[in-house]
């Protein structure tokens, strides 16, 4: 194969900090593909047209943006896969099988690999349960959190990613809910069988979106101890707020200070969710070169951006960590 293992990839190169990709779905969005569906960033692959006609529209676009994050310096990159469950694929599309679903997540897998070359890594991007239920940003899980069962809700997701070989590495993304954090702790090797991480959805506050303190957070990771599945590479933030990544990063490092780290902020604007616009970051308070310092020194591993970041963030990314990693 092309590329080691990850896992060894970051044991052996210590100081090395790997550049992520930005924010796939706004970036669509940004460069002419309306998004506004329940599956999101996954609705140019629903259509057949993506697949058998090589000059869709569609497919070029996905092309474009991948090729632009590579431009960029992008070192590792993501599937577009965030809205991509069984369950809200199944209930919003045409496809309604596993095999059918199997047979799309294989062709996403595939085109994202065919566009960013062998030497690269790719990561299989998996949104929390909280996505098909728009919960991500409030972690209001319901009444009864602990009761959900979000193996089942991951398991077609994982089966098909942990069995592909163009997969990397797996991302939980966005969670906002410490029952679900726990759910994924408690899966051993037998389920998540190849290196995977979990980016948290944490508020402003530097809470977690339920409440929950980064306390509470490294606490539960504590208490499993050396039970912990080897497989979980990295623990970090994903679409939280730019002003304040840094101080949540460092909370974290804080409690949890042997564990890498991952972070990826969004750009700072916020999403007014009635008017359905993004509205500017009216107090940037930081750059990307002061707040990837930071995150290096809380002990960060791999670095991007989330919604809204595009090429021209991920460049600044790419200049900031050569600047103070030891790549
Ligand atoms: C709501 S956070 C979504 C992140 C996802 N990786 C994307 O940009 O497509
Ligand atoms: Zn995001």
């Amino acid at each position: 194969m092309a590329r080691p293992s990850i896992k060894e990839y970051l044991a052996s190169n210590p100081g090395k900090v790997l550049v992520l990709d930005g924010g796939q779905g706004t970036e669509l969005e940004n460069r002419g593909i309306d998004v506004a569906n329940p599956v999101w960033s996954t609705v140019p692959f629903i259509s057949d047209s993506f697949w058998s006609d090589q000059s869709s529209k569609d497919r070029q676009i996905v092309k474009g943006m991948f090729n632009d994050f590579l431009a960029a310096g992008a070192e590792i990159l993501m599937t577009t896969t965030y809205q991509t469950s069984f369950k809200s694929v199944s209930e919003n599309t045409p496809i309604k099988t596993v095999e059918e679903y199997n047979v799309l997540l294989n062709h996403i897998v595939q085109f994202s690999r065919d566009c960013i070359g062998e030497e690269k890594f790719l990561i299989g991007c998996i949104g929390p349960w909280g996505a098909h239920v728009c919960a991500e940003f409030n972690g209001d899980y319901g009444e009864h959190p602990e009761k959900i069962d979000y193996y089942n809700y991951f398991k077609p997701q994982l089966d098909n990613f942990f069995q592909n070989d163009n997969l990397d590495l797996i991302a939980f993304e966005t969670i906002p809910n410490i029952h679900e954090l726990r759910a994924i702790l408690s899966w051993d090797e037998s389920i998540l069988s190849k290196p995977f991480y979990i980016g948290l959805s944490v508020h402003e506050n530097g809470l977690l979106r339920d409440g929950s303190t980064m306390i509470d957070v490294a606490e539960l990771i504590k208490s499993i101890g050396d039970k912990i599945n080897p497989n979980l590479l990295l623990l970090g933030i994903n679409c939280v707020s730019f002003n304040h990544s840094a101080d949540i990063m460092e909370s974290i490092h804080k409690q949890l200070p042997n564990m890498p780290l991952i972070a990826y902020p969004n750009s700072g604007e916020v999403y007014d969710t009635v008017k359905k616009i993004w509205l500017p970051n009216s107090h940037p308070t930081f750059t990307w070169d002061a707040v990837v310092k930071r995150y290096i020194e809380a002990g960060a591993r791999i670095i991007g951006g989330c919604c809204r970041t595009s090429p021209d963030d991920i460049k600044q990314i790419t200049n900031a960590v050569k600047k103070y990693s030891n790549n």
